[in-house]
């Protein structure tokens, strides 16, 4: 199975429908690959607080409808990272969107750990409140998304919900970029499953992206690692791996607290 990560750069300059389009191009250069993944909040960018309202959209929205045909043009089954959703009661979510290589909108989640503690994302966005999966033919996707990462309870659930493979689009800062190497491993050793999180590159809104991007397989190994700039990161997966060594060091069935 193979994953294309494109790890994008939200260039402060460019307006929202360009990215869109750079997007999109670059999803259908993926034909071949089986899962893409782009980051978090790509569209508007993770730290661009004050374009959050006016960039808001719905799940049929600009972006949806551009990612929904990248996908069916690529032929690939699609994690279009997040966007800012406007919900029907006007609620704003962080919210990631996965498409079937046919087009069609196979799962939303609502990103549940708010970041930006009295400020930002925390006080602007609703806190979503399921975890999600996806099943794909040859394995099932566990959603979470950025900060996520750093609430392993999260990744249980999804572990207990069939999860193999974890998503985990992101705007992390430079500024903890070895947390994000971290927990990413972290989180696919004590849970035996593949990490794929992919982060954004440059700088938006003053902050600067970590960007290395990392596809982590279920023993803590980093399979394959991006640099800083915008990168297509293509790593190939063994869904079966998992069951392998789940069975080898059976160490979740030793879970004892629920
Ligand atoms: O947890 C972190 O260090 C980064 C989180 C973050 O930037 C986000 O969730 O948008």
């Amino acid at each position: 199975m193979r994953a294309s990560l494109i790890q994008f750069e939200v260039r402060p300059d460019d307006p929202v429908a360009a990215r869109r389009e750079r997007a999109a191009e670059l999803v259908r250069r993926q034909r071949g690959s089986d899962l893409v993944v782009l980051p978090e909040l790509w569209p508007v960018g993770a730290f661009a607080y004050e374009s959050f309202a006016a960039e808001a959209e719905s799940l049929d929205g600009p972006t949806a409808a551009a990612m929904a045909a990248a996908a069916r043009d690529a032929g690939v089954w699609l994690h279009a990272g997040s966007v800012v959703e406007r919900a029907a009661d006007g609620t704003l979510y962080n919210t990631s969107l996965v498409f079937s290589p046919s087009g069609e909108l196979a799962a939303a989640y609502r990103k549940i750990h708010r970041f930006g503690f009295d400020k930002g994302e925390a006080v602007l966005m609703g806190a979503g409140a399921e975890p999600v999966t996806v099943r794909l033919p040859d394995t099932t996707l566990g959603l979470a998304t950025c900060y996520d990462l750093r609430f392993p309870e999260l990744f249980r659930a999804l572990v207990d919900a069939g999860a193999q493979v974890f998503v985990v689009p992101a705007g992390w800062p430079e500024r903890r970029r070895d947390h994000w190497t971290l927990l990413a491993r972290a989180r696919a050793v004590e849970n035996q499953a593949y990490v794929l999180a992919c982060g954004t590159a440059g700088t938006h809104a003053g902050v600067g992206q970590a960007g290395h991007s990392v596809v982590v397989d279920p023993w803590g190994e980093v399979v394959a690692q991006a640099g800083a700039g915008e990168e297509v990161l293509v790593a190939d997966l063994d869904p079966a791996r998992v069951g392998k060594v789940r069975e080898d060091f059976p160490a979740l069935k030793d879970r004892v607290l629920r």
